[in-house]
């Protein structure tokens, strides 16, 4: 049996703890604040600032994990490299971890080393330089801190009296401690989607059916599989994320973002459950992802992966502007939807915005998409914090 330390406790660490709890295994969930949803599941907790190089070397020895789980980007990674040597398995790898919380060492991997198609990008460390970088890359363009998520600091500048402002964003309301932005020429595409891709420690490289999405504010609201995809767009896809998933190395499952058009555009990846797969919790796939990466994680083998149902999410947001506890209402006409059902993450705290749940849709292959996510979004509705 395997002793996990996940870092980062929301919604995913929360059902990737599930998953591994049922396949036997210890985790001990971290994060930065008490009572996070995965702690509510795991076997003991730890309460640090994982961006804090000493706090996260005393649980390292403190507890002495057989592998660390990484589950959010904002973590001092640069450690990751040290308890991999001392032989703890970091998932997917300390490269992978390391790399991806970082906008500018994945872009410049992906766009130079490997030559992935990608959006043009500029970086910016002052606002005299990131008025340079919208002038080369052009306007529209998007302006992200290098590490943050969930489209944390993230803005579209679509005049040149917004650049003052995205700097400002990115500064205030990224999640790293690096005042350096990425600056991407805006990708007027017609979709997008999450290509969920598993690496494994013995056996092939697997893929899920593509996962469709749609973002606001840089955050997903509803995402659904399968997405509408060519054959031939798929297969791109597919050969972009075996070759950067086989770059940063590692067994796990990882979330590869791209931006469809007339071109297939690699946008970025995550090296774990990716928040649109929360799909699969709909039973779409034989294993859903936190499964997968479970097993991957675990060395377990996965002969296949098979499509299903189709299925769609869509999210429960805080709606007010301010913090509390949360309440939750509305949860018995949600559930009164046929081939329905809906997750509380048990969040303690809320703010505006702030992911707190998930309404999900789900029928028959070949039932169409469109539906479900309608369906989707009728549960997700009827669920009222305050
Ligand atoms: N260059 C771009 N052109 C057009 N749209 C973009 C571009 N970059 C980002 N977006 C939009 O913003 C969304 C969020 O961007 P991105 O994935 O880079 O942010 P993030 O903060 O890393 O989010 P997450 O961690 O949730 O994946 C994208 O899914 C897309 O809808
Ligand atoms: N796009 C990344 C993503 O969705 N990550 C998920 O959100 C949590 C943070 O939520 P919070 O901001 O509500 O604490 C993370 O812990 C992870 O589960
Ligand atoms: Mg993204």
């Amino acid at each position: 049996m395997e002793k996990i330390l996940l870092l980062g406790s929301g919604e995913l660490g929360k059902e990737f703890t599930i998953a591994a709890k049922r396949y036997g295994q210890t985790v001990i969930a971290v994060d930065s604040y008490a009572n996070a949803p995965a702690m509510q599941v795991a076997d003991d907790f730890e309460i640090i600032n994982m961006l804090d190089g000493e706090a996260l070397n005393r649980i390292v020895e403190q507890h002495k994990p057989s592998i660390i789980v990484p589950e959010i980007e904002a973590i001092r990674t640069s450690l990751f490299y040290d308890f991999e040597a001392k032989g703890i398995q970091v998932v997917p790898s300390a490269k992978a971890a390391n790399f991806t919380m970082d906008r500018k060492k994945i872009r410049d991997l992906a766009a130079k080393d490997l030559g992935l198609k990608t959006a043009n990008y500029r970086y910016a460390t002052n606002l005299e330089e990131l008025k340079k970088a919208v002038a080369e890359v052009g306007i529209p363009c998007v302006v992200k801190p290098l590490m943050s998520s969930s489209g944390k600091g993230q803005s579209t500048i679509k005049s040149e009296s917004e650049i003052e402002i995205a700097w400002e964003n990115a500064n205030t309301k990224g999640r790293g401690d690096q005042l350096e932005v990425i600056v991407e020429a805006f990708i007027q595409f017609d979709s997008e989607i999450t290509l969920l891709t598993v690496t494994q420690k013995s056996g092939p490289t697997l893929f899920c059916p593509p996962i469709g999405h749609r973002q606001e504010r840089g955050d997903y609201q509803e995402s659904w599989q399968p997405a509408h995809i060519s054959e031939e767009q798929l297969k791109i896809a597919q050969d972009m994320a075996a070759k950067v998933t086989a770059e940063l190395k590692g067994a796990g499952i990882w979330g590869v973002e791209f931006f469809l058009g007339e071109e297939v555009y690699f946008s970025e990846l995550s090296p774990r459950p990716h928040d649109t797969g929360m799909v699969t919790l709909g039973g779409s796939q034989n294993f859903n992802e936190f499964e997968l990466h479970a097993r991957a994680v675990l060395g377990l083998p996965i002969p296949e992966i098979t499509l299903e149902r189709h299925a769609a999410n869509a999210v429960v947001l805080f709606q007010k502007n301010e913090v509390k506890t949360p309440t939750y209402s509305g949860t018995e006409k949600a559930a009164n939807y046929p081939k329905s059902d809906f997750r509380i993450f048990g969040k303690p705290t809320t703010r505006q915005y702030r992911r707190m749940g998930i309404g999900i849709a789900y029928d028959a292959v070949g039932t169409d998409v469109d539906t479900l996510r309608k369906k989707a979004k009728e549960v997700a509705d009827q669920i009222t914090v305050d």
